[in-house]
């Protein structure tokens, strides 16, 4: 029989012959370096926790606190396979008691934690460090996911002034329930805006390659009630970004809407509702504008007396060098009256996409008689007269979601088809009165307005990636 010590030295040997020869190699991240724990064994666990759900038969729980999301473990010498870049590394996570302590400065946890990699040697350029770097950057994102979100706002009505403690911005949790699968407007529209907002979130590498700030903007425009609020809701929900809403009419210089931008976060959507009604932007007539210089030229500033901001001030909010500090910002303008806004606001470039909130589609009323009276495709008979009744009522009553959610609010106790036979009751009586009152307006002014609506509609086309609504109709809309 050998002595211990020489056993011990014949299976460390063993054990190295083992390694040289093995195909693999292996990585032990230990939750603590002895001294400081492990940022990268934390990350490693979270980013497990996504694929652990599904794939592992025994899991450990937890959910911390101001966190919305529960997150899953591995057990002890539980095993989970993960694919990068199509190869595979196998994870293990070690759980060992740890031998009683004869001294130690601070307590030290009962056990010895650890997760141990394993790939193929001939895998290890494409791990080491992109894999790592990979675990790194998702488990970041996935804790941001979890937190809490933030609607911040600017106005603080009579209480105190617009700086308290130093920061101008207030927060409250971020909650409204709004998505894109709620929000009623035609599909395709809905998945190319989706589409583009996850480019966008996707697109580090673009942006630095063209030289390009990190930000997007976007104009919601269409009259009041077709979802222009909703669709941010939307939007802050899909990205799981905070939201800032900067009410202008509380902001008194251009270098206070300065101090508001320095002092918001990356990955925020800043909204500026009702753009038309919180500034007056057309003040500067057909003059050029001195959009690109930092500060109001001196006849602007004659003009508008320092104590106000300016549009110049506001383009350089959104589009400046100060737009800069800090990435993966959205910017959202709404409006109701999109002919009111300076062309300076629509050209190319500024708001990337202007977005069309119309009056409600069929498709999109198919969405809301969902949401609230869990009629799904295929419930309703196709040809039935209640659904050819409403698809070609629908688009003469020019009707508001809003107004079809009213509606529908109202009725739904009912059951599935009194209630759409309600609506249809409701969407053709409009459409009658419509039609009333359009015999009468036609021959004059009518025509008018319409020219002017055309005109309007003319320069978000011209200057951006314009979004039509569902027909020809929608520009009537506004
Ligand atoms: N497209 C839509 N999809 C789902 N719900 C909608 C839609 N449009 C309006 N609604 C409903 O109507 C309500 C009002 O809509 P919202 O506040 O988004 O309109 P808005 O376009 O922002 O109006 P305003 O121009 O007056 O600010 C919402 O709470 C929502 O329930
Ligand atoms: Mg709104």
């Amino acid at each position: 029989v050998l002595p211990p010590e020489i056993r011990f030295a014949a299976a460390t040997v063993l054990h190295r012959l083992f390694l040289c020869f093995s195909t693999y190699c292996y990585y032990d991240i230990t939750e603590t370096d002895g001294v400081s724990t492990n940022e990268l064994y934390h990350s490693v666990q979270l980013y497990l926790s996504r694929s652990a759900s599904v794939a592992a038969t025994r899991l450990s729980l937890s959910r911390g606190l101001n966190s919305s999301a529960f997150t899953f473990g591995l057990s002890s010498h539980d095993r989970l396979v993960d694919t990068f870049r199509g190869a595979t590394a196998t994870w293990e996570h070690v759980v060992t008691q740890r031998q009683a302590q004869t001294f130690s400065w601070r307590p030290l946890p009962e056990e010895k934690r650890s997760f141990t990699l394993r790939i193929k040697k001939k895998d290890k350029p494409l791990f080491v460090p992109a894999y790592l770097d990979h675990i790194m950057d998702t488990a970041t994102e996935l804790r941001r996911r979890s937190q809490e979100r933030l609607l911040y706002t600017n106005s603080r009505g009579s209480s105190g002034g617009i700086e308290s403690r130093g920061f101008p911005w207030e927060s409250v949790p971020f909650k409204h329930p709004s998505t894109f699968e709620t929000l009623a407007m035609d599909p395709e529209r809905k998945e190319l805006i989706m589409a583009d907002l996850r480019d966008f979130t996707e697109g580090k590498a673009f942006y630095e390659k063209t030289g390009r700030a990190w930000k997007r903007g976007y104009l919601l425009y269409g009259p009041p009630g077709t979802g222009k609020s909703s669709m941010i809701a939307a939007m802050a929900n899909f990205l799981g970004y905070d939201v800032y809403d900067l009410e202008l009419t509380e902001v008194s210089t251009n270098s206070e809407l300065r101090k508001l931008l320095m002092k918001t976060t990356s990955k925020s959507i800043i909204v500026i509702e009702d753009i038309d009604c919180s500034i007056n932007l057309t003040n500067r007539g057909p003059k050029k504008l001195p959009i690109d210089s930092p500060s109001p030229s001196p006849e602007d500033s004659n003009a508008a007396s320092p104590k106000t901001i300016t549009l110049s001030g506001l383009l350089n909010f959104t589009d400046g060098l100060w737009s800069c500090c800090g990435s993966e910002r959205i910017f959202v303008f709404t409006t109701n009256h999109v002919e009111k806004l300076d062309s300076a606001l629509l050209r190319s470039g500024r708001m990337d996409m202007h977005i069309l909130m119309g009056y409600c589609s069929f498709p999109a009323l198919k969405i809301l008689m969902k949401n609230y009276l869990g009629i799904e495709d295929g419930d309703l008979d196709e040809k039935s007269d209640l659904v050819t009744g409403l698809e070609a009522a629908i688009d003469e009553a020019e009707i508001t979601p809003a107004d079809v959610s009213e509606i529908l609010i109202k009725n739904r106790r009912r059951d599935k088809l009194a209630a759409s036979a309600e609506l249809l009751e409701t969407l053709k009586a409009r459409w009658e009165k419509r039609r009333k009152e359009g015999g009468k307006k036609s021959s004059g002014d009518g025509m008018e307005v319409e020219e002017e609506e055309k005109r309007a509609l003319d320069s978000p086309k011209e200057s951006g990636q314009a979004m039509e609504g569902r027909n020809g109709k929608d520009e009537g809309a506004l």
